[in-house]
């Protein structure tokens, strides 16, 4: 995603719309940009939420740099935690959450393992995260905090908007935000308009004109190259 850092800050509203519009409408009215394009697993499912990124970069299978962003994190922010090899290690459990519930955080996205999962779910925010496991972390290795970090083929910049919901995880650069929430209305109103059509029992197959582009293909004989029309083949 771009730079954040001159960026204003994202407004409530726009995070709420961004959030009730979910990772699916938001991906596609960001023009199929921005998706963390790899499996999450929802502790709480059904929950969707949106919040500006707080990065800790761990050191591989040591979570030394949760402990030290923890007292960067904001009410409303998304903390994102990776590593350079995402593997099934817990960077992530019931005593830093307790940490970051106490900060206000919006959700938490951990691209490795997290444990005490039955703790995390009851707690206030929601935790996405890519495995659930006991296997525990190392804390010796100072790792980076703040800083950009790539997650499924996206890079992924300290401020940028992460959106998450039970079909995964979608990120907006803070300087798109703006715009991307009157992409998502424009949508959302599209869909609506649709989500009626096909209520009342109209097909889409009609509709976007695909059953008379198929019945004109059918139609048409097939001409093999270099035979005559009409001519016994
Ligand atoms: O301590 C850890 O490394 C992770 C954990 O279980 C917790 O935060 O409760
Ligand atoms: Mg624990």
């Amino acid at each position: 995603m771009s730079a954040a850092s001159t960026a204003a800050p994202p407004t409530d509203a726009a995070l709420a719309e961004l959030a009730d519009a979910g990772v699916a409408t938001v991906y596609e009215a960001y023009g199929r940009r921005g998706l963390l394009d790899t499996d999450w697993t929802p502790l709480t499912p059904g929950r969707r939420t949106a919040g500006p990124a707080r990065i800790a970069f761990c050191g591989q299978g040591d979570n030394r740099a949760v402990h030290e962003v923890m007292p960067y994190l904001r009410p409303g922010e998304v903390l994102v935690l990776t590593m350079p090899d995402p593997e099934p290690v817990a960077l992530f459990g019931d005593l830093l959450a307790t940490q970051a519930a106490a900060c206000g955080a919006a959700a938490v996205l951990v691209n490795a393992a997290v444990r005490d999962s039955a703790d995390l779910a009851r707690l206030d925010f929601g935790t996405w995260t890519r495995w659930r496991r006991a296997r525990g972390a190392t804390k010796s290795e100072r790792g980076s905090v703040n800083v950009p970090v790539e997650i499924g083929g996206t890079r992924v910049e300290p401020g940028d908007v992460i959106v998450l919901d039970d079909d995964g995880v979608t990120a907006v650069a803070a300087a798109d935000v703006a715009e991307t929430v009157r992409a998502v209305r424009g949508r959302v109103a599209k869909e609506d308009g649709l989500r009626r059509r096909w209520a009342a029992g109209e097909f889409s197959y009609d509709a976007y004109g695909m059953r008379e582009a198929d019945e004109r293909e059918t139609a048409q004989p097939e001409v093999s190259p270099g035979a005559t029309p009409g001519a016994p083949s």
